[in-house]
């Protein structure tokens, strides 16, 4: 299968580096990686290794394949969707954080893919990505129910090697996922904990109630998802993460653009169209607006 990944950072450099053991894959990312990647390949260490030797771009303007997976930051995905749609891809493949799927549903034509990845990933240096947990890739139909192209999407995933689990259920997996994220992202990144730090005590609660709020809007938009549920997921991922520290603190730790439009400002964000109120994630999201805005980076 022709693939072509559009974010080639630390998930992108995974997936696509594993995905290209046996598909043709191009990357799309910056420089000096892309350039390292065409001079000598790619290395994928960690938890799982690989050294394959994908084509990598800077440019993704008026490509083609059979399916674009987008791995950049939520915050980047219209501007990706832009460039997506000056060329040609049969089904396209979200594998972000947040609800993003309908960011790029609305600006391109082709099949867009609802999925959510659970390895974990980190650009060590040009040309070497480091695998630090393996997890598993979710996809399906946007939408729910089957669809053909995610069934061909799913067994290329599983043909390189990935765990990969096609799901008729992606609304209540994508919610389920933001209402994790709700609940661990700011709250560990505002305190400076790991997410281990959830696990009991007051930071726990606050993570709890983050949740709930994210499950009352799901359930809103038709989604469901039980409190006794999300509450469990939040718990779960705390115990068998205890040691990460969240995407969002390491944003935080280096200084970098948050994802908390995609997590905290959407659940406020749809909260307020259904008339719910979710004070936790709107005090949470603008903790982190004002430190994006003293750093500068908004
Ligand atoms: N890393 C992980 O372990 C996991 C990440 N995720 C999710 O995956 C998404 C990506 O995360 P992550 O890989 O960590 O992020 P990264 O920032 O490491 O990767 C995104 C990459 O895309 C590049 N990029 C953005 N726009 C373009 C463009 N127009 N052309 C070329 N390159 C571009 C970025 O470059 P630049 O920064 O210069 O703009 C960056 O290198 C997020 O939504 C995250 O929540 C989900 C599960 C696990
Ligand atoms: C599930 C969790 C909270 C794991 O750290 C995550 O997705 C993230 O850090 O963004």
């Amino acid at each position: 299968m022709e693939i072509l990944v559009f974010g080639a950072g630390s998930l992108g450099s995974l997936v696509g580096g594993l995905l290209a053991r046996v598909h043709d894959v191009t990357l799309v990312g910056r420089d000096p990686h892309v350039s390292r990647v065409r001079v000598d390949g790619l290395s994928v260490t960690g938890a799982e290794t690989a050294r394959t030797a994908p084509d990598a771009v800077t440019d993704g303007e008026g490509r083609a394949a059979d399916v674009a997976v987008v791995t950049v930051k939520s915050f980047d995905t219209a501007a990706a969707a832009e460039t997506l749609a000056t060329g040609s891809y049969d089904a396209v493949l979200s594998l972000q954080n947040g609800l993003t799927e309908e960011t790029l549903a609305s600006r391109l034509d082709a099949t867009v893919l609802a999925g959510t990845a659970t390895y974990g990933a980190r650009l060590r240096e040009p040309g070497r990505v480091e695998c630090t947990g393996v997890g598993r890739v979710v996809l399906g139909a946007r939408a729910g129910g089957t669809d053909p192209a995610a069934e061909r999407v799913g067994k290329a995933f599983r043909d390189a090697g990935l765990r990969t689990l096609v799901a008729t259920d992606m609304p209540r997996r994508r919610w389920r996922k933001l209402a994790v994220n709700a609940g661990i992202n700011a709250v560990t990144a505002l305190a400076r904990v790991e997410n281990g730090a959830l696990a009991d005590g007051p930071a726990s609660e606050v993570a709890h109630r983050a949740a709930r709020e994210a499950v009352r809007v799901a359930r809103a938009e038709g989604v469901r998802l039980t409190y006794r549920g999300a509450r469990a997921a939040v718990d779960e991922v705390v115990s068998d993460t205890a040691a990460n520290r969240s995407s969002m603190l390491q944003d935080v730790d280096s200084g970098r653009r948050t994802e908390v439009e995609a997590i905290h400002g959407e659940v406020v964000a749809r909260a307020d169209r259904h008339g719910i109120d979710a004070p936790t994630n709107r005090t949470l999201a603008d903790l982190l607006r004002a430190w994006e805005a003293g750093r500068g980076v908004r």
